[in-house]
């Protein structure tokens, strides 16, 4: 740089004069390092994580509900199945199946997300993470998991459950179950989904059988289960496979 151009200071200046400006804090080029770290802090928590299912549910359902007794049991049934328990780490739904997940004797994760109403998170997490942006903690419920169960909830549910959909349909993530509990609550959105998106055509028959529907947790933790059975078969068999160098 010349003339007007050369800054009047330099990089080193800035960086240790305390009384310098502290706009910078909130300039995009900062966020990104901010939001590198929420990756680079789920990443550090979580790799040793092993198996694990994301729970989502309402932050509003009461503890005296019984779609928490269910949470509960879904919590519960998920660490007998040998899986760590993942939830948003807020009230509800996801403290019912960190309860669940905590009484078991398993591990249980929160994934808490800052927000101006923000509670904490719930005492029956264990492992706790707590993010910003919720594109970064999205992330970890679908990398950490190899699927998703999900309780009766509201839009914030319903956000996570398309995400998980789409991801799947777009084959961004492969043999990922994902239950819904609850028939009297889910079964008229699945009616819907069926009689008018796919018979508009935007959503397929094939794409509905994505999402399986029962009333009980042990069921959905079966569910999960056989699709991680059925992975890990396609996967010895991939290995078989190259070992002995016949491709089919
Ligand atoms: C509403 C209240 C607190 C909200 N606290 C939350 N903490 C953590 N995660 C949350 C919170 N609210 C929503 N989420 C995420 O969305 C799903 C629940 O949303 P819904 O609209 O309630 O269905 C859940 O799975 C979280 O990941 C004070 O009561």
């Amino acid at each position: 740089m010349r003339r007007s151009k050369v800054p009047r200071s330099t990089t080193d200046q800035r960086l240790l004069d305390s009384r310098g400006s502290a706009d910078w804090l909130h300039t995009d080029p900062w966020r990104v390092m901010r939001i590198q770290s929420e990756f680079v802090n789920g990443f550090g928590a979580l790799a040793e994580l092993g198996p694990a299912v994301s729970v989502f549910g309402s932050a509003r359902t009461r503890p005296e509900a019984p779609e928490y007794a269910l949470g509960e049991q879904v919590g519960r049934a998920l660490v007998e199945a040998g899986f760590a328990v993942i939830t948003g780490g807020g009230p509800g739904g996801m403290e019912a199946a960190n309860k669940g997940a905590l009484e078991a004797g398993g591990t249980s994760v929160g994934l808490g997300i800052e927000l101006p109403f923000e509670a904490g998170l719930n005492e029956h997490v264990d492992l706790g993470v707590n993010f910003r942006y919720f594109f970064a903690r999205k992330t970890m419920f679908v990398k950490y998991a190899c699927g998703f169960i999900v309780l009766p909830g509201g839009f914030g549910t319903l956000d996570e459950l398309f995400e998980a959909v789409t991801l799947v349909q777009t084959q961004k993530v492969t043999s990922f179950p994902i239950v819904l509990v609850g028939t009297g609550y889910w079964g008229g959105l699945l009616d819907w989904l069926r009689g008018t998106a796919a018979a508009a055509g935007t959503v397929s028959e094939k794409d509905l059988a994505l999402l399986t529907l029962t009333d009980d947790p042990h069921e959905a933790v079966r569910i999960v289960v056989e699709a991680e059975r059925a992975v890990a078969e396609q996967q010895a068999l991939a290995e078989q496979r190259a070992a002995t160098g016949h491709p089919e």
